[in-house]
């Protein structure tokens, strides 16, 4: 066997166990990180700021509640490439336990038909027609059944193969259950007070002959500036100082989104979590107004968002942090794939328009299936 089906194989085992591990790989890099506790459970957090001061691997949930908590896992090992990863992975020995913790939701009930997602819809429509919401998003999640033969750990090397510009996971732990995704999407990265984050919202398909020159409608730059409109007052609030680039188009797989980057000093390192807590869930996964937006979507939306749209990646107080929205991904399952994917909706939308664009987004981790 090659080295690699060695480790896609120990990998694999370990998403059985009770242990607890991600595998990361950042934008534009060609190195695999993998962050590993050996103690069963995950450092469990009650609330974002609680977040100051700690060091781990984040998976932090849409919604913070009792059976989607915060979750941090503490770098017992935290190991770049795969020679590394491979000689600790063979030092492991790995029980396949069963798994029995919780996280096999019962979600029969709350699969997202397309008409319960037009029913959403319409609800969703009308109180943004009524001048509540500026906007709001509507997500959905589309289950399909495991294939006998489905690998977590190729699905995820496809995804880094597939998606060289995403931030790319596989995260599991006895609590979260099995996690992966491919996002683009960045919520707070840097170190050492320079930190940078991202409006990113508005979405097409791209193009086939890879041209970005894509001209935007008056809705989706609409959209995308209600984002960049919120992170400025974040940042006047909590910068030392900041600074926004130009906003351009990223491709992100099949889509396309606008993006406009910000860069700005934070110089109290130790106090991420409070940060953290006031960016998150910025209206590129929510809505605004913010509090009532979030209620909405917790009471109305008809499904459990769990961590899709939540945030991931590693944070650090001292060192390189690297948290992005947790988008474009699914829950692996025993028997089947859970599939998150949402939109931002302002009074003019179109359901057809907005279905289409939910489709197109679940394209990336169909795409790697
Ligand atoms: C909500 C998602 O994506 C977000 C919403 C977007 C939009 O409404 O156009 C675009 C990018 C993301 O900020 C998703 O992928 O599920």
């Amino acid at each position: 066997m090659t080295d690699q089906l060695i480790h896609i194989e120990l990998i694999n085992k370990l998403t059985q166990t009770n242990s607890c591990f991600a595998l990361y790989r950042l934008p534009g890099e060609e190195s695999v990180r993998l962050v590993y506790q050996a103690s069963e459970q995950p450092t469990l957090i009650r609330s974002i700021s609680e977040l100051n001061n700690r060091e781990g691997f984040v998976f932090a949930p849409f919604q913070i509640t009792d059976q989607h908590p915060l979750l941090l896992i503490n770098p017992e090992r935290h190991l770049a490439g795969w020679e590394a990863i491979g000689a600790f992975l063979s030092t492991l020995t790995i029980n396949d336990k069963e798994n029995t913790a919780g996280h096999t939701s019962d979600y029969s009930t709350q699969k997202n038909t397309k008409s319960t997602y037009l029913a959403a819809f319409e609800k969703f429509i009308e109180a943004l027609q009524s001048g509540r919401f500026n906007k709001l998003v509507l997500s959905r999640c589309a289950a399909i059944a495991r294939q006998p033969e489905f690998s977590p750990a190729e699905a995820f090397l496809r995804a880094c193969a597939k998606y060289p510009g995403a931030f790319v996971y596989l995260c599991h732990t006895p609590v979260s259950g099995t996690w992966m995704g491919s996002t683009p999407e960045v919520l707070l990265k840097g170190g050492h007070a320079a930190y940078q984050t991202v409006a990113l919202a508005g979405t097409r398909k791209a193009k086939t002959d890879c041209t970005t020159a894509t001209r935007w409608d008056h809705k989706n730059k609409n959209e995308q500036s209600l984002v960049a409109l919120y992170l400025r007052e974040v940042l006047s609030r909590n910068a030392e100082s900041w600074s926004e680039e130009k906003t351009e188009t990223l491709t992100a797989g099949n889509v396309v989104h606008l993006k406009t980057g910000f860069s700005f000093s934070y110089p109290n390192t130790s106090k991420l979590g409070d940060l953290l807590q006031q960016l998150h869930p910025t209206p590129a996964v929510c809505g605004l107004p913010k509090e009532e937006a979030y209620r909405f979507i917790l009471a109305e939306e008809g499904y459990d968002r769990e961590y899709y749209s939540g945030f991931t990646g590693y944070l650090s107080a001292d060192n390189q942090t690297d948290l992005y929205v947790n988008l474009r991904c699914m829950k692996i399952e025993a028997g089947e794939l859970k599939l998150f994917a949402g939109g931002g909706l302002l009074p003019s939308s179109n359901r057809e328009t907005e279905w289409k664009e939910t489709e197109e987004k679940l394209k990336t981790m169909r795409g790697i299936l």
